[in-house]
């Protein structure tokens, strides 16, 4: 039986342009589950990671809005807010949907450090996209009034960036496998986990930061010796030369390949750059193969009729 990590954007469940509700995030993650679903049917062992930046990022803001009336929590206490609410959303929407195709499993989400290095360089240098998308103007208004750091996010319009410390280590990871290994679907590092360091008598402590859930899967899919590490995005394929004269989609890419083109600047910190990056060091740390490609094409990438393959 294969194990697949599976990594949905935080973009899949809050769409550009949307305002973020509740019902639409479930509307959303219904139609994503139709597609994990069918792995799950056809025998695969899935463990789903998900991103949580424009979710998180709305957590912010309703941070700064209500200050003077409700005290504003910690970006660690946001990440583990939407390990809550996305992972309640995923556990529901998938199980129905199993359901109704006459398959009954139980669905489990765990609430999930991951432990960070307290001086990791991205404390100072913020890169992580983050909330809703403004334009330009508003973007510079929000530098000069609320001090935010703000990029353009591939194409999409201009977001706030907040710190993302690589992950080192997985804290329940242990606990991960062994649900996995029971049968159960398993939900974990949501929003690229919650942002710990640790001490040397190895307690925990939570830092502000988002990290990457790509490298988060990464890590995880290293941790349970997935066969595996399947992202799924807005794009069929990883494309070179992306908004670029020149442009061109890959079916396939070798480390070597990949490595190159991102020293050529094919893929952007925030976007492409992490899944490319996750791939690399899943296949460094002894993986088999990592696909990026369409969240309606789960089944179609692992059985290779879609989207990019990063082989060795
Ligand atoms: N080289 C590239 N190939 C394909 N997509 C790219 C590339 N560079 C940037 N992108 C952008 O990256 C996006 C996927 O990143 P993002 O939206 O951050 O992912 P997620 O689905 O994890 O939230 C695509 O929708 C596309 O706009
Ligand atoms: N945490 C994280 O990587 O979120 P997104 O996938 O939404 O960017």
């Amino acid at each position: 039986m294969q194990t697949v990590v599976l990594a949905l954007g935080g973009n899949a469940i809050t769409r550009v342009g949307e305002r973020g509700t509740f019902p639409e995030q479930l509307k959303n993650i219904a139609k994503v589950a139709e597609s994990i679903a069918e792995l799950v049917i056809a025998g695969y062992r899935v463990l789903i990671t998900h991103g949580n930046g424009p979710q998180v990022g709305n957590l912010l803001i309703k941070n700064e809005l209500a200050k003077d009336v409700v005290p504003p929590m910690p970006l660690d206490v946001c990440v583990a807010n939407t390990q809550g609410s996305l992972g309640y959303g995923i556990q529901q929407q998938l199980r129905n949907v199993l359901l109704e195709k006459g398959c009954e499993k139980e669905i489990v989400t765990f609430v999930t450090q991951v432990v960070v290095d307290p001086h990791d360089p991205a404390f100072y240098n913020p890169t992580k996209p983050v909330g809703p998308f403004y334009t330009a103007e508003e973007a510079r208004q929000m530098e000069k009034t609320r001090g935010y750091r703000m990029v353009e996010d591939s194409g999409r319009g201009w977001r706030r960036v907040v710190p993302s410390p690589r992950p080192l280590a997985i804290v329940e990871r242990k606990a991960i496998r062994k649900a996995l290994e029971e049968g159960f679907v398993v939900i974990a590092a949501g929003g690229g986990g919650i942002p710990v360091v640790q001490d040397e008598k190895g307690h925990l402590k939570g830092v502000e930061g988002v990290i990457d859930k790509d490298l988060a899967a990464a890590r995880l899919a290293s941790d349970i010796g997935a066969d595996v590490l399947l992202m799924l995005t807005s794009v069929r394929k990883v494309i070179i030369n992306f908004g670029r004269p020149g442009q061109k989609e890959l079916d396939c890419m070798t480390v070597e390949e990949a490595k190159r083109y991102f020293k050529e600047g094919h893929f952007p910190p925030g976007s492409m750059g992490p899944k490319v990056e996750a791939a690399i060091t899943f296949l460094e740390q002894g993986g088999q193969k990592a696909i990026i490609g369409l969240l309606e094409e789960a089944r179609e990438a692992l059985q290779g009729q879609a989207g990019t393959a990063i082989v060795h």
